[in-house]
């Protein structure tokens, strides 16, 4: 039977880098000669100036049909403000994640030994590299209720927005957290704020029974989330797995982002217990740069690689793609994100040219 993977490039840099993930992943099928039936679809901005609806469920439905999502980016200027809230394109990111019950975010920020001197941190502290986020995905501030702008008698206005986590949400969490450390270096940091919030509060005890009961072999430890982003600066390689909630994990993976050099390097997967993986880079649609084909393409495409391997039972070309997207680094391809003496400077395009030339070899 075919495989099937949805493509939804989004807004802004979004479809400039998921045409160069597009062309890799023709690639692959004409190399690996197996099925994999590809479509687009729109999602975000885009989807709200076509269909009024930042996703339709018509394009929901083909994401829970499909064994894959690769996505690209949402969001811009032409629609803050101008929109309904539930209307924005974030929200059909939020919906994509939770129609496709897609709890667990593995954001793996790796320092590719070419870039080491791309970080705004000295060689020594990131050279070797290599931490996984787990990111809670589906639950916390994002999704709590109640929320709200409410006025109140006297007049005041409220913004409300309520974090609130069930066992069984930190736990399915955790144990991917858990699973994964097996997998790599057997260390799992839990990070909450324990010391102001009951949710953190429930967090660690929830994980620290779940590491005494089931992964003595892992070894755990707890951070506060403010003490986590100060370590991730200053001694980044302590990490292994870093299993934390949505909101701390969404600032704490953009922080480890520049720790590889740019934001644009940054894959993830957002996974489920069962069904079809998100698979997006961390990083947004980059207004500021958008439209001008130099947004640096490899998150997207690492990210397609992070697809092959945990939707697609196509690992080894996940290993290919990653392969080649560190001997383009190491030959001195760079977009201008990552640019650094010496180098030849690439746009969009070139570093997708550049790979697909490495892929070929
Ligand atoms: N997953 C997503 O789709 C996602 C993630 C974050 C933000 N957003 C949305 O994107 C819009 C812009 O948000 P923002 O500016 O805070 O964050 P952003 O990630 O879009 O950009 C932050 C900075 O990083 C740079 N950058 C990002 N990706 C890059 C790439 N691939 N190559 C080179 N440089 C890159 C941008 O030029 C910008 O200077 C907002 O509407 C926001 O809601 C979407
Ligand atoms: C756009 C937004 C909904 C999203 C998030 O906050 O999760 C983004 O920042 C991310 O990191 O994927
Ligand atoms: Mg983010």
């Amino acid at each position: 039977m075919s495989k099937k993977i949805l493509v939804l490039p989004g807004d802004g840099i979004g479809p400039e880098i998921i045409t160069e993930a597009h062309r890799i992943l023709d690639w692959v099928i004409a190399d690996s000669g197996v099925a994999i039936e590809v479509e687009e679809g729109l999602v975000g901005g885009i989807s709200y100036d076509v269909h009024g609806e930042p996703l339709t469920a018509e394009t929901l439905k083909a994401a829970q049909a499909s064994d894959a999502v690769l996505f690209g980016a949402i969001g811009g200027p032409k629609w803050d403000g101008t929109v309904a809230y539930d209307k924005r394109p974030e929200q059909g990111l939020l919906d994509l994640r939770k129609g496709m019950n897609a709890f667990a975010n593995l954001r793996s920020a790796v320092c590719f030994p070419a870039l080491a001197d791309a970080s705004s941190l000295k060689r020594e502290f990131i050279e070797g590299l290599d931490i996984l986020f787990v990111r809670e995905l589906m639950g916390g501030v994002y999704f709590g209720e109640p929320r709200g702008i409410e006025t109140l008698e006297d007049g005041t206005r409220v913004g409300l927005n309520t974090q609130r986590y069930a066992d069984w949400e930190i736990e399915r969490v955790a144990r991917v957290a858990f699973e994964m450390a097996r997998k790599r270096g057997s260390h799992v940091t839990s990070v909450e704020k324990a010391n102001v919030m009951e949710s953190g509060v429930l967090w660690r005890e929830v994980v620290t029974k779940m590491g005494a009961d089931e992964y003595p072999d892992v070894k755990l430890d707890h951070m506060y989330a403010d003490n986590c982003a100060m370590q991730l600066v200053k001694n980044p390689k302590q990490f292994d797995v870093i299993v934390t909630d949505n909101l701390f994990g969404d600032l704490l993976s953009d922080a480890a982002a520049m720790l590889t050099g740019s934001l644009g390097m940054l894959p993830s997967a957002s996974l489920s217990d069962e069904g079809p993986g998100l698979y997006e880079p961390i990083h947004g649609s980059a207004p500021d740069i958008a439209g001008q084909g130099i947004a640096n393409p490899i998150a997207a495409i690492l990210s397609l690689a992070m697809a092959l391997r945990y939707s697609l039972d196509m690992g080894g070309y996940a290993e290919k793609i990653e392969a080649a997207v560190a001997n383009v680094l190491e030959s001195g391809t760079r977009t201008v994100d990552i640019m650094a003496d010496g180098c030849t400077k690439v746009g969009t395009t070139g570093m997708g040219d550049a790979i697909l030339a490495e892929l070929s070899k």
